[in-house]
């Protein structure tokens, strides 16, 4: 059974800063959901290209199919891991009824690490990125912001009434946030 932990917060609230610095130290491993769909973007020969360009172009969700396989795919590559931090998913309602149904027997979900962040300054860190990436405009990024409001924060409310929320604030600077982020993981794995 593998351990899993979702990290969800809006677009550049420092999910992907974060889980590198604990796949260092922790031994987790980091599985990011946009990186694994922009990977399949750029696979030749994959049948998904276009429509995984679109969504991400338009802030959408990739149907859960897609992304929930590479997921899977991903796990089983490390199996021998103490854990894997699910960055960026579970998103929206197809996201977790689609992970639900694929994984359950497979993957003990130990909590959502949320780290929260006023969207201004995710918005900005998002323009100062300067990774390149095809969503890292005003555009892209207005949508991206609305998916992560109507879509998103539902499902981490979801888990807050399961009482799986651990919440850190990630306005404040990295080492700060990461501190905290180490304090949650300790309390998890003393349980
Ligand atoms: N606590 C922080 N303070 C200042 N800048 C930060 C902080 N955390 C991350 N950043 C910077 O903000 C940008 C976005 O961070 P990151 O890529 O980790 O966010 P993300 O939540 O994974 O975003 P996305 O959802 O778009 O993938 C990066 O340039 C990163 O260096
Ligand atoms: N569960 C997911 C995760 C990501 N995507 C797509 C749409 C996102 O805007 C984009 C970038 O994700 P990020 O790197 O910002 O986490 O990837 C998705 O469709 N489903
Ligand atoms: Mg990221």
């Amino acid at each position: 059974m593998f351990n899993v932990v979702f990290v969800l917060g809006p677009p550049g609230s420092g999910k992907g800063t974060i889980c590198s610095k604990i796949q260092e130290n922790l031994g987790y491993v980091h599985l990011s959901a946009g990186d694994l769909l922009r990977a399949e973007r750029e696979r030749a020969g994959s049948q998904f290209g276009a429509l995984i360009e679109s969504h991400i172009k338009n802030g959408s969700i990739v149907p859960v199919e897609i992304t929930c396989s590479l997921l899977e795919n991903a796990m089983n590559l490390h199996k021998t891991a103490n854990g894997f931090l699910v960055d960026g998913f579970p998103r929206n309602a197809d996201n977790l009824s689609g992970w639900s149904k694929q994984m359950s027997g497979k993957v003990h979900e130990q909590f959502v690490l949320f780290l929260s962040c006023p969207v201004d300054i995710c918005i900005n860190r998002c323009l100062n990125r300067g990774e390149g990436r095809t969503d890292d405009n005003v555009d892209s990024l207005k949508k991206r912001v609305e998916t992560y409001n109507n879509q998103t924060f539902p499902i981490i409310e979801h888990f807050g009434k399961l009482n799986m929320v651990r919440k850190v604030d990630s306005e404040r600077p990295v080492e700060e946030v990461y501190e905290d982020v180490v304090k949650v993981f300790e309390a998890a794995n003393q349980m």
